[in-house]
């Protein structure tokens, strides 16, 4: 990796896959054992074939943790539909797909995100490759590299798609780039020597015993890979 000068490591707990009847307990249970940010997924049952929950949501949840960034993944068919309500909740980051910026160039969801008061992310799929977000890199604050098939939770880590990391890393030193799926201290290692330092884990964060050292022990390896 080049040296960095200004990127933090993250890690941002994604509560997909913990117990949603207590949703403001289990984001509680997440900031009070360390997480840097939270990771919220929206799913549309179009974009992907499950659902989750929106804006309607957020908006009861958001105000229970004024202190704390909400990167909102939105996995849905319609990304530029939902800026608005989005932003109106509060919340600090929209996540988007390239894949479903469809009609509206990704460049035009971005400036509305921005125009909203938001941070801005871009999210690819697996199977798109990286080539496809470079015209909109100088435009985003961070970049999310999917190592699932987006939808759900518990899913197995993709390493094959250590290379798109490690790509959009030798071009921008400075941009923070997120990975998404299946990672877990097992592979923590290969996204931060690739270059990620937003890190998102759900089901190995949630799922643990002892969520407190599954953050520290993930920030712990992507900060010594920044170092
Ligand atoms: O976007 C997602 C799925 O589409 C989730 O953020 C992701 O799957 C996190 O959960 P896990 O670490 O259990 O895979
Ligand atoms: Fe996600």
């Amino acid at each position: 990796m080049p040296p960095q000068q200004h990127l933090v490591a993250k890690i941002g707990p994604s509560i997909l896959n913990s117990d949603l009847s207590r949703l403001a307990d289990e984001c509680d249970r997440m900031v009070k054992s360390g997480a840097d940010y939270l990771h919220l997924d929206v799913m549309d049952g179009n974009f992907v074939p499950n659902l989750t929950f929106g804006h309607p949501v957020v908006a009861t949840l958001k105000p229970k943790f004024k202190e704390v960034f909400f990167d909102m993944h939105m996995m849905v068919a319609e990304p530029l539909k939902w800026v608005e309500s989005m932003a109106e909740t509060g919340a600090e980051q929209y996540t988007f797909h390239l894949e479903a910026a469809g009609g509206h160039t990704a460049s035009d969801v971005i400036r509305k995100i921005k125009e909203a008061g938001m941070k801005a992310g871009i999210a690819i799929k697996p199977n798109t490759p990286v080539e496809a977000l470079l015209p909109y890199l100088n435009e985003v604050d961070m970049v999310l590299i999917m190592t699932v098939e987006p939808g759900f939770g518990g899913q197995k880590f993709m390493p094959d798609m250590m290379p798109k990391i490690k790509k959009v890393r030798e071009m921008f030193a400075n941009l923070d780039i997120g990975v998404d799926g299946g990672v877990s201290e097992a592979n923590i290692g290969e996204c931060a020597e690739a270059g990620a330092n937003m890190i998102v884990s759900g089901s190995a964060i949630v799922k643990s015993q002892d969520p407190a050292s599954v953050i520290a022990s993930l920030k712990k390896s992507v900060e010594n890979a920044l170092a």
